[in-house]
């Protein structure tokens, strides 16, 4: 059972120092919002929210850093790192490192104009890691919208949380190798001058880490630009597209794209339920010392 007064006796000062860690990351590196989201958002696809993304690999441990969707492209570990060794020298072994990812999500939304909300927490540390796991629930860029909305029913996730949710590409980058397919293809469901600008950056071959913003207007506010653009065949990711390309989810996408306010409480209220998946409670798993190791 998750509380949002879970450490207001054990460790009243956690959240602002997690806060204070947060933001200085983020000001260093306005991307490291991006990044810290969705860092959040696949360690929560794979055995909950748990912190299992954060394990390095060890005797014991397969680490999920090298599953096909994170290997050099999630990033952000050292500032969860970092911020968990600032808590640890006010409350040593109080707060768990799932419990600073969630919370360090929420700040850096905030941080780039994103909503805010109240954060639960009592969540515990894995002390396993599931690579398998990781390379298997965590959706693809080619994924057709069917796929999404099922992979995200799987967690007990709406089509319209899943919406919401990918409105987070308002922020952050993409790899060529991730959006070439469909600059190339010449298909109908994207916007040809668009189409033409990303291929500069993004030769047929080679260049494969070339990065591109997945919103293109405003990639480091957070905004309902990314629905605007879908609406214009400008979506950066073919995953992004489906969201608006004649299927379900279109009255959804146009919904957010006049109605940013919504946009931004349906986010908090879906980050809040992703945050609930599957959590380690009361005397399960552990609180780790190290985020990227178990005690
Ligand atoms: C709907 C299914 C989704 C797919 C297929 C998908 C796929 C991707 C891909 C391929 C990238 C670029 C990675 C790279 O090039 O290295 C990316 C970036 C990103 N994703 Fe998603 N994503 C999805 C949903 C989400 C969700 C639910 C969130 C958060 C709640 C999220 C947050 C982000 C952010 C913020 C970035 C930019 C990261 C950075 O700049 O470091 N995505 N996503
Ligand atoms: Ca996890």
């Amino acid at each position: 059972q998750l509380s949002s007064t879970f450490y207001d006796s054990t460790c009243p000062n956690a959240l602002t120092t997690i806060r204070t860690a947060i933001r200085t990351a983020i000001s260093r590196e306005r991307r490291m919002a991006a990044s810290l989201i969705r860092l959040h958002f696949h360690d929560c696809f794979v055995q909950g929210c748990d912190a299992s993304i954060l394990l390095n690999d060890s005797s014991t441990i397969t680490s999920e850093k090298n599953a096909l969707p994170n290997l050099n492209s999630a990033r952000g570990y050292e500032v969860i790192d970092n911020a968990k060794s600032q808590v640890e020298k006010i409350c040593p072994g109080v707060v768990s490192c799932a419990d600073i990812l969630t919370v360090a999500a929420r700040d850096a939304s905030f941080a780039v104009g994103g909503p805010s909300w109240i954060v639960k927490l009592g969540r515990r540390d894995s002390t396993t890691a599931s690579l398998s796991s990781a390379n298997t629930e965590l959706p693809g860029f080619g994924d057709s919208l069917d796929r999404l909305v099922s992979m995200f029913g799987a967690k007990g996730l709406s089509a319209r949380d899943m919406v919401a949710l990918s409105g987070s590409h308002t922020i952050g980058q993409a790899q060529c190798f991730t959006f070439r397919n469909r600059i190339y293809n010449n298909a109908s469901d994207i916007d040809a001058g668009f189409a033409s600008t990303r291929r500069r950056q993004c030769p047929a071959t080679g260049g494969n880490a070339n990065l591109a913003p997945l919103e293109l207007v405003t990639p480091n506010s957070f905004d309902n630009n990314y629905f605007k653009n879908l609406i214009q065949k400008k979506g950066l990711l073919a995953s992004d597209q489906v969201l608006f390309s004649g299927g379900s989810t279109d009255s959804i996408v146009d919904e957010y794209s006049k109605n940013p306010t919504k946009f931004k409480s349906d986010f908090a209220a879906a980050m809040i339920k992703m945050g609930d998946i599957n959590s380690l409670t009361g005397s399960e798993g552990q609180i780790r010392k190290l985020c990227y190791a178990v005690n």
